[in-house]
C-alpha cells in the first residue's frame, strides 16, 4: 500500500492540528453528477452497481475527480447487510428501497442471525480493496454502516416509514423482541465494519438515520447504546494507524453529549444546531463533522460561500473539524456549487489558520 498523500481528515477526526479544514459529503457519489448517472445506467440498476466491485469503485472516484475533497467513501449501501441476512432488498421506482420479507413474525425474529461478512458480503470488501488500489493514497477511505436501530427501521417497516408505526409498536408491546433484533444487528455491523476495515477501510461511520426519531430514553435503550457495543468492538488500529470512528444521529442535536461520550472519535451533526454552540457543548472530548443545509447548495455562489464560511468561522480555529454536509446530497444540486464549497470551506479555514 502507498503513503497516504492527504490525511487531513484522519488527522481532523483525531483532533490534530491540520493546516486546512478537510471536506467530504455525505453521498457525494451520486444522481446530481452525470457521469455518476451514465454509470449507473451502464450497471442496470443501483443494486447491481453496488454488488459490481469494478462499477462501485468507478463511481466512488467519479466526485474526487471532479473536487479536491479530503476523503473518499465507499460506494454501497446501509441495506446491504439486511439483505445478506435474507430479507430480500430491491429498489423500486421512485418508492426507494423495499424488502420483499420484512421482520413481523416472531419466529421470523429468532430465526435472524448475522451475517458473515467475507461469505454473503464478500463484493464490499472486494469493492474496498479494489477502490483501495485506484486511490494510490490519494486520501482515505471512509467505510460505513447503518445504526443497528435505523437498520431495524428498514428491515421492520420493509422500506422507508413516515410514523415509524410497525417498529414502534413492537418498541412499546414487545420490546424483547426489539433487542432481540438489535443484537442480532449490532453482531453483524461489528463483524462488517471490522472486515471493511481488514479489507482497507481508514475510517469508519455508523449512520443512525432515524435515531432521532426516539424519544431521549428510547434513543439511550434503543440506539446509542448498541452503537457504543459496536464502536467498542472496533479495531482500532492498522497499517500502524489508528482507525477513527464517527457516528451520527440525524436530528440527535439534543443528545449531543450523550453521543459524545459512546466513544467515537467524531460526531456528526446535521443542520439544526450551530456547530460553535456545539463545539462548546462537547469541548475537546470528540471531533465534529458537519453541519451545512444539503439545501443551500442550490443558492447562489454567494450565499453557498456565506453559509460555509459562517459554519468555518463559527467552529473556530481549533482542531477537530471535518466539514460536510448535515445529511446527504440532493440529486438536484448543480455540481459547478459543490465547487465553490469545496474552495470557501479550504480557503477560509486556511485564512483563519494564518490568522487573518
Ligand atoms: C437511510 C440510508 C440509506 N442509505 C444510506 C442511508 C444513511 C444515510 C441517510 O440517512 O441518507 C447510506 C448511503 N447510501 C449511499 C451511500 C454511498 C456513499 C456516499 O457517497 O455517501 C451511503 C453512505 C448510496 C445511495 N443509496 C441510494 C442512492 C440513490 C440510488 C440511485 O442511484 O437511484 C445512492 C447514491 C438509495 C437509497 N438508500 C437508502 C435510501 C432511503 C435510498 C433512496 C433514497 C434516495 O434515492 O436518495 C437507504
Amino acid at each position: 500500500m502507498s503513503a497516504l498523500k492527504n490525511d487531513t481528515f484522519l488527522r481532523a477526526l483525531l483532533r490534530q492540528p491540520t493546516e486546512y479544514t478537510p471536506l467530504w459529503l455525505m453521498r457525494q457519489a451520486g444522481r446530481y453528477l452525470p457521469e455518476y448517472n451514465a454509470t449507473r445506467a451502464r450497471a442496470g440498476d443501483f443494486l447491481t452497481l453496488c454488488k459490481t466491485p469494478d462499477l462501485a469503485t468507478e463511481v466512488t472516484l467519479q466526485p474526487l475527480a471532479r473536487y479536491p475533497l479530503d476523503a473518499a467513501i465507499l460506494f454501497s449501501d446501509i441495506l446491504t447487510v439486511p439483505d445478506a441476512m435474507g430479507l430480500g432488498l430491491y429498489f423500486s421506482q421512485g418508492e426507494g428501497p423495499r424488502f420483499e420479507r420484512p421482520l413481523r413474525d416472531e419466529w421470523e425474529i429468532r430465526d435472524l442471525s448475522a451475517p458473515d461478512p467475507t461469505d454473503h458480503l464478500g463484493y464490499v470488501m472486494d469493492a474496498v480493496r479494489s477502490i483501495r488500489r485506484a486511490l494510490d493514497g490519494a486520501v482515505p477511505l471512509i467505510g460505513f454502516s447503518g445504526s443497528p436501530y435505523t437498520l431495524a427501521c428498514y428491515m421492520i417497516e420493509g422500506g422507508s416509514s413516515d410514523d415509524y408505526r410497525h417498529i414502534k409498536t413492537m418498541l412499546y408491546r414487545r420490546p424483547d423482541l426489539l433487542h432481540r433484533v438489535l443484537e442480532v444487528n449490532t453482531r453483524a455491523v461489528t463483524d462488517y465494519l471490522n472486515a471493511q476495515i481488514e479489507a482497507g477501510a481508514q475510517a469508519v461511520m455508523i449512520f443512525d438515520s432515524w435515531g432521532g426519531s426516539l424519544t431521549p430514553h428510547g434513543y439511550r435503550e434503543f440506539s446509542l447504546d448498541y452503537m457504543e457495543r459496536i464502536v467498542s468492538g472496533l479495531i482500532k488500529e492498522r497499517e500502524g494507524r489508528r482507525i477513527p470512528s464517527i457516528i451520527f444521529t440525524k436530528g440527535g442535536g439534543n443528545w449531543l453529549e450523550a453521543m459524545a461520550g459512546a466513544g467515537a472519535d467524531a460526531v456528526g451533526l446535521d443542520w439544526t444546531l450551530d456547530i460553535g454552540e456545539a463545539r462548546r457543548r462537547v469541548g475537546d472530548r470528540v471531533a465534529l463533522q458537519g453541519n451545512l443545509d444539503p439545501c443551500a447548495l442550490h443558492g447562489t455562489p454567494e450565499s453557498i460561500r456565506a453559509e460555509a464560511e459562517r459554519i468555518v468561522d463559527a467552529y473556530g480555529n481549533h482542531p477537530g473539524h471535518v466539514f460536510n454536509l448535515g445529511h446527504g446530497i440532493s440529486q438536484f444540486t448543480d455540481p459547478a456549487n459543490v465547487a465553490v464549497l469545496v474552495d470557501a470551506v479550504h480557503s477560509r479555514s486556511r485564512a483563519i489558520r494564518a490568522g487573518a
